[in-house]
């Protein structure tokens, strides 16, 4: 049989689904979606090799191994996914800060942190101090303070401690609630260690901060 018929036979159909759904498994940015695709492609290609008659056992031992693989990993990603139940204000509030990750990475990212809502009044860094939290309001006002100066007021959708978090020195100022504030907090050292294991993770966080600090600076300039 030549090159050609080989490749437009029936028996190469499974194949054809195989390498298709693994090219565009390869085109996936949702790691769930991603290994979804990986587990059934490598499916089709057990498939493939078993009907076309060239059972290349090796290869078949070896893809069952990386379906086990997604498996243990779905089965993860489907517990985290089920695991997160949030409000529809709750939901509202991170959207800002997970972007498009995956429910499970929602998940992962929100056991690093606590829903609290702090008292007017309350101290949540102090200047010169280290920092033990990264710090998202969802609801409120703060006021910071440099060398006991009032230099600016951040609100909803803001971080406090985003500079100490990024660049691993203490606070930059001190900053107080000016009113009761709702915010999701956040323990640097574990979140630390989230964005080294997820990728993904660390980019969609950094990408937030990175805005929300490009923002702090075009309001201080903006006051000279
Ligand atoms: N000029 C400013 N405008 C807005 N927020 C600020 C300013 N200076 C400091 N902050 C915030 O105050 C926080 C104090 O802790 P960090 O230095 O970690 O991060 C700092 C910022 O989140």
């Amino acid at each position: 049989m030549s090159i050609w018929d080989q490749f437009f036979s029936w028996a190469a159909v499974p194949g054809h689904i195989a390498y298709t759904i693994i090219a565009i498994s390869y085109l996936l940015t949702n790691i769930f979606w991603l290994r979804l695709a990986a587990v059934v492609g490598i499916g089709f290609e057990i498939v493939y090799f078993l009907i076309s008659g060239s059972a290349v056992w090796p290869s078949i031992a070896w893809d069952s191994a990386f379906i086990l693989i997604n498996l243990v990993q779905l089965g993860i990603l489907l517990r985290d996914r089920f695991s997160l139940k949030l409000s529809d204000d709750q939901k509202a509030f991170i959207k800002p800060i997970v972007g498009d990750l995956d429910k499970a990475q929602v998940a992962q990212l929100l056991r690093t942190a606590e829903w609290r809502t702090l008292p007017a009044g309350t101290v949540m860094t102090v200047e010169a101090e280290p920092v033990r939290e990264l710090t998202f309001i969802c609801q409120g006002q703060t006021e910071v303070r440099v060398k006991d100066q009032l230099v600016a007021h951040i609100g909803a959708g803001a971080f406090v401690g985003d500079v100490s978090f990024a660049t691993g020195v203490t606070a930059t100022a001190t900053v107080t609630t000016d009113e009761a504030v709702r915010v999701l907090a956040f323990d640097q050292e574990k979140l630390k260690t989230l964005c080294k294991r997820d990728e993904q993770i660390a980019h969609a966080l950094y990408r937030r901060i990175g805005g929300g600090l490009a923002d702090k600076m075009r309001v201080a300039t903006g006051r000279l």
